[in-house]
């Protein structure tokens, strides 16, 4: 469910490691503390933890360096390869933030720059997924990009338009991008707590707990 863009990493999953690392011009500020964004997700973790939208195994290399068990989910099979040979010993499942058979009983959920993938329909839905299956304290911490408002976002999508970064504007047009008052609402109704740190321009750590 929500795998409507898991094609598009069929080709970013060549050039993905760049974008990440700055060189895409246009997602430069998207990945701005990249590496600090993932450390910071993976700090709170506390395992087994069930990992979403893997990608290239870049927050699972730093959940598997803190000692964790990690159980990873990711929908597209070319990710799900690459990550294969960076990572061998790695449970590593075809699955997506709704649906997902892990076989564990887990601490935590999380996933960095996904989430958005999802409708908000689904991500409450999801939430409630998690609720169901964590114990209390357990936690679910995803970074992502969110907006303050719907207001802040138009002004981001006219200030990357201005600047010509037409792949960029499309992205944010055709994604799921919610903002902060909607994702709180949504994790709050599920049964958790949760605390939002914003971390650059664009990404937000989300740190909710199950009540
Ligand atoms: C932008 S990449 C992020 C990869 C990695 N987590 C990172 O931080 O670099 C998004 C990933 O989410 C995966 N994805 C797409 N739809 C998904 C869904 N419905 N459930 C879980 N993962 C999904 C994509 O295949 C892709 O690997």
């Amino acid at each position: 469910m929500g795998r409507e863009f898991v094609e598009i990493f069929d080709e970013w999953v060549h050039t993905y490691d760049d974008s990440v690392n700055g060189k895409d011009v246009e997602y430069k500020d998207v990945f701005v503390k990249y590496n600090e964004i993932l450390q910071a997700v993976a700090d709170v973790a506390t395992g087994p933890v069930v990992e979403f939208g893997v990608g290239t195994g870049n927050l699972t290399e730093k959940l598997l360096s803190r000692g964790l068990k990690v159980v990873g989910v990711e929908p597209n099979r070319a990710m799900r390869e690459v990550t294969a040979e960076k990572i061998a010993d790695l449970t590593l499942i075809d699955g997506d933030f709704l649906e997902f058979k892990v076989g564990i009983t887990p601490q935590s959920f999380v996933s960095s720059y996904a989430f958005h993938h999802l409708t908000d329909v689904e991500k409450a839905r999801a939430f409630q997924i998690y609720a169901e299956q964590l114990p209390t304290g357990g936690k679910v911490i995803f970074a992502d990009t969110l907006f303050d408002s719907e207001m802040a976002k138009q002004e981001i999508i006219a200030f990357e338009q201005k600047r010509g970064h037409a792949n960029l504007v499309e992205d944010l047009n055709r994604e799921y991008y919610t903002t902060v008052p909607v994702m709180e609402k949504l994790i709050t109704d599920a049964g958790f707590t949760v605390e939002f740190s914003k971390m650059n321009n664009y990404v937000f750590l989300i740190d909710a707990t199950k009540k």
